[in-house]
């Protein structure tokens, strides 16, 4: 299956401030993938290049086999909600779902309309009065009406409260599983990512720290507690995520695709928010992602 985005070494420098470093991913049609990471990390900066509204500065990339450049086609594939949920304010939602309709090609208007009843919006109402969930709900029509291959979300859902954040997710996830779109969600909210995403990525300082499937990231990290002990002790192969050590305790989160082996300590597997708030405070402790103690090799 072809890739719906692919970076090699992608980075981006805004002056001397580096936004996006060294970027190397490959992320897998048919997936709800959550892009997380702190104030700054460079999510909106990966996901503007994905759209082709900026140009990178080093490395190469490719959106649905294309590289991003801007051209009508391939915005007709992709459809961006920005974080901020962009919408004309003197213009009525109606004018929206016209206007909608004259940019896009593939446009499906009985969705559009579908949509806005069942969101209850009226459709003479200007969006500048929409509430802020409103305009959400309707950035995301203008962007499922598309009828996209790739959907890109900017956290769409930052501004809204809790019951409109739910009904945000439930149409998402409801128009993804009816037009089998792949989706790229970016949110600060864990408990909103681990209720849509089945795939994951971590971006820390411009660098990425972790990504893959949520089940395969579920099922290959483990939290080990053990009496104090180096690192360096570690069976060989395990890749050393964090250590935290007490005067009598050591506890470790560890990565490996094989089953743990069976030592003198208890381990248990990690919920999605440590997994995520684990890798997110080793990116900001050293900015680059783990790596794996060859055998033999100590630390
Ligand atoms: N136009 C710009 N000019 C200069 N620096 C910029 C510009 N846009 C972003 N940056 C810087 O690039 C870095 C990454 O910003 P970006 O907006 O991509 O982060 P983010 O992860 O989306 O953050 P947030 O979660 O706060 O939205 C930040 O340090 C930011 O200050």
């Amino acid at each position: 299956m072809t890739a719906i985005l692919q970076a090699h070494a992608l980075g981006k420098r805004y002056g001397q401030r580096q936004a996006l470093t060294d970027c190397t991913l490959e992320l897998p049609p048919g997936h709800v993938i959550g892009l997380v990471g702190p104030n700054g990390a460079g999510k909106t900066t990966l996901l503007q290049i994905a759209c082709g509204m900026l140009a990178p500065t080093t490395g190469q990339i490719e959106v649905l086999g294309e590289r991003p450049d801007g051209a009508t086609s391939q915005l007709a594939r992709v459809g961006y909600v920005a974080q901020d949920t962009p919408t004309y304010a003197n213009l009525s939602v109606a004018d929206h779902l016209t206007l909608g309709a004259k940019m896009n090609p593939g446009w499906d208007a009985k969705l559009a309309q579908a949509r806005i009843e069942q969101l209850g919006l009226n459709p003479k109402q200007k969006a500048g009065k929409l509430s802020g969930g409103q305009r959400a709900q309707l950035a995301l029509t203008l962007a499922v009406a598309k009828r996209p291959e790739l959907l890109i979300l900017d956290e769409p859902v930052a501004s809204l409260d809790p019951l409109a954040r739910r009904d945000f997710l439930r149409h998402l996830m409801e128009s993804v599983a009816e037009h089998d779109t792949s989706v790229i969600l970016s949110s600060h909210l864990i408990s909103d990512l681990e209720r849509v995403c089945d795939y994951l990525v971590v971006l820390v300082s411009s660098r990425v720290q972790l990504a893959g499937e949520v089940d395969d990231l579920l099922a290959q990290h483990h939290r080990i507690v053990c009496t104090r002990r180096r690192e360096a002790d570690l069976p060989a192969g395990l890749q050393l995520v964090s250590a935290e050590h007490t005067d009598r305790q050591s506890t470790f989160v560890v990565r490996t695709p094989s089953p743990l082996p069976a030592d003198d300590w208890t381990a248990e597997h990690l919920e999605l928010e440590d997994l995520v708030l684990t890798y997110l405070e080793r990116g900001l402790d050293h900015g680059a992602p783990a790596t794996t103690r060859p055998r033999g090799e100590a630390r």
